[in-house]
């Protein structure tokens, strides 16, 4: 597993506006769009491409043009679903699959309630949108869903993991024989007695979605 935790100085501001619990929901959209495009750049590094051969006004060119069969970018329901925006922005033309995932507060364990992909992933570059990576159980089984329908390249995209849950990932996707990267805005310190990320964000999808105040 490669891990790549953004260092710029835009990524950090916003970061940390992100973070505050003052910061409302229409700014936190906002904001989560905005880290997710600059993240998008970093975590598209490896995206395949050909080489193509066209004109321009003033005589022929070399360039290159995205791989067929395009990416598929995957949000994890529902705090994923933030994120997507801001990374098709940069990749218009991937296709987009959906993952419904809960996370149960109590023994923390993820269960998948509602799945949108195609069946068949056999070669396919997949990104996966979630904001956060906590004790790593669901992008653990996010990661071996798509693998296992032949995904042959995982790119995570996240805004904040904790190094337990980086520990979790790197554990339970070693042997799959599929490379793995996961980008993020940071890394935090640990996570609390309730699995949250600590100094973290709160809960993505509610602050998201607004289902607190
Ligand atoms: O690394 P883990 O310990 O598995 O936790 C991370 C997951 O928890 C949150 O989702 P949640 O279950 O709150 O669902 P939501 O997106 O609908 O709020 C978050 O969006 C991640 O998907
Ligand atoms: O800190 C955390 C951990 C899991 N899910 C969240 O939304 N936040
Ligand atoms: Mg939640």
């Amino acid at each position: 597993m490669r891990l790549l935790a953004v260092d710029h100085p835009l990524v950090a501001h916003k970061l940390t506006v992100l973070r505050d619990k003052n910061t409302n929901s229409p700014t936190f959209r906002l904001l989560t769009d905005e880290l997710v495009t600059l993240l998008a750049y970093e975590a598209t590094r490896d995206t395949r491409v050909d080489e193509t051969e066209f004109e321009t006004p003033v005589g022929l060119a070399r360039g290159v043009k995205l791989t067929a069969p395009k990416p598929i970018v995957v949000p994890i329901l529902r705090a994923g679903l933030g994120m997507l925006d801001g990374m098709t922005r940069l990749l218009p033309t991937a296709e987009v699959g959906f993952l419904g995932m809960i996370r149960n507060e109590e023994t923390l364990e993820a269960t998948t309630y509602a799945n949108r992909l195609p069946d068949d992933l056999t070669g396919r570059q997949c990104y996966v949108l979630d904001p956060m990576l906590a004790t790593g159980g669901t992008l653990a089984a996010a990661i071996g869903y798509l693998v296992g329908r032949g995904a042959s390249h995982i790119t995570a995209v996240c805004l904040l993991a904790a190094p337990e849950g980086l520990q979790l990932v790197e554990r339970e996707t070693q042997n799959l024989g599929v490379p793995i990267t996961i980008v993020t805005a940071a890394v935090d310190e640990r996570l609390d007695e309730n699995g949250y990320i600590v100094p973290g964000l709160g809960d993505a999808g509610d602050r998201l979605y607004g289902l607190t105040d």
